[in-house]
């Protein structure tokens, strides 16, 4: 009789795929991060203790600061709000000497919480930045938090540091797993009869180790081999939901939905990137800024992140998903035609999506015209 006896072999490799993989860890790290906790980042030569500033508590500031000299972390545009360059702003990750005492509400205002008083604390560029400042950097943003970081040097403190229990990684596979398109998974369909349409169908696309979320919404009963009417839109809860007369957001949403019901149905794409990307709490300090006289690109750069700081990508992977290779697609924005362009969607024709202007979003159009290469009617 032949009977199966795993080698040790493969019961070693049995028991190694219950460890979490890169990406996996990737994702445990993010989850510590935003809890406030700190992780170790390895690059070429050093460890670092690295935490988000917008996350610690005073009870956790307080133990990085005992460990060392503490550096703070920021990005090149947040660098340039501080009045710390004045040409361009470095790109990246920028290193930031802090000097003397510095309380939690410093590092929140030099972060660039808009809504705490400004610091008398002092900063001056410190060292170039390494990989591991900089997967500080993509991290918080890959979670939608300032990009801000407590940075600790732990060269001589590390094996004291290893029994805590912190989550530790390589700043190199951190960086190269932020820049992957991440898969998508659909975890559920259903009918759904709307306003514009009796028949429609949800799809929920799940984005493999993060806990993000996009939708992709078919307006009647699109025929998914011809050229198919899209519209890829960005969530925007205040324009969408709310009804909000600073964007445009919601009667794009409204109208082209109503324009696909009119004509031979088309798909929805509703990608989950709050803000252009920054997530709601960043929107509404981008908003308060805005009161204060910043426009839409300038409120961005102040808090530290780009213009844009959105995806598209996920966007050509779920037409992929559908089996949708050709589009006609409603927008006025040339960055996302070409970036599904890049990646193996046809875009057949643009159908531009002019609807909602009030007096409140006309800036806010002009600026995204002028700045951001969005065409006018
Ligand atoms: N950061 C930031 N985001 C904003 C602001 N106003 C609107 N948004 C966001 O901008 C995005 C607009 O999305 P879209 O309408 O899909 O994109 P678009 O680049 O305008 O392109 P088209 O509408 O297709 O021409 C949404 O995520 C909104 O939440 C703002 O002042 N600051
Ligand atoms: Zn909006």
């Amino acid at each position: 009789m032949n009977i199966f006896r795993p080698s040790p072999d493969d019961l070693y490799s049995n028991t190694a795929a219950l460890g979490p993989r890169i990406g996996e860890q990737v994702a445990r790290l993010r989850g510590d991060l935003r809890l406030g906790l700190s992780a170790v980042l390895f690059d070429e030569a050093s460890a670092s203790l690295v935490a988000w500033v917008e996350n610690l508590t005073e009870e956790r500031l307080a133990a990085m600061l005992r460990l060392g000299q503490a550096e703070m972390v920021v990005t090149g545009r947040r660098a340039a709000a501080l009045g710390l360059y004045s040409g361009a702003a470095p790109t990246g990750a920028v290193r930031l000497s802090l000097q003397g005492a510095t309380s939690l509400a410093d590092l929140h205002a030099l972060a660039g919480r808009s809504d705490i008083a400004p610091t008398e604390a002092v900063v001056t560029p410190g060292g170039p930045a390494r990989e591991a400042h900089e997967a500080a950097i993509l991290l918080a943003k890959s979670e939608q938090v300032l990009p801000a970081v407590l940075v600790v040097d732990l060269s001589a403190q590390e094996p004291q540091i290893a029994q805590l229990g912190l989550v530790s990684m390589q700043a190199r596979d951190v960086i190269a797993t932020l820049a992957a398109e991440p898969a998508q998974a659909r975890v559920s369909l259903a009918k759904l009869p709307m306003a514009v349409s009796d028949s429609g169908r949800v799809h929920v696309f799940q984005t493999g180790n993060s806990s993000e979320e996009h939708y992709a919404i078919e307006i009647g009963n699109p025929d998914l081999s011809k050229p198919v009417t899209v519209r890829l839109h960005s969530a925007c809860f205040t324009g969408d939901v709310l009804g909000s007369k600073k964007c445009d957001c919601g009667p794009q949403l409204r109208g082209a939905m109503q324009a696909m019901s009119d004509d031979a149905g088309g798909v929805i794409l509703y990608l989950n990137q709050e803000g252009r990307g920054i997530g709601l709490a960043n929107k509404m300090r981008a908003y308060g800024l805005q009161e204060a006289g910043l426009d839409t690109v300038e409120a961005n750069h102040w808090l530290g992140f780009e213009d844009d700081e959105r995806d598209f990508r996920a966007g050509a992977t779920i037409l992929h998903r559908m089996g949708i290779r050709q589009i006609r697609l409603m927008t006025n924005n040339p960055a996302k035609i070409a970036i599904l362009s890049a990646h193996g969607i046809e875009v057949v024709e643009r159908v531009p999506l002019h609807v909602g202007h009030t007096d409140c979003n006309e800036r806010y159009l002009a600026t995204k015209a002028a700045k951001s290469g969005h065409l006018l009617p």
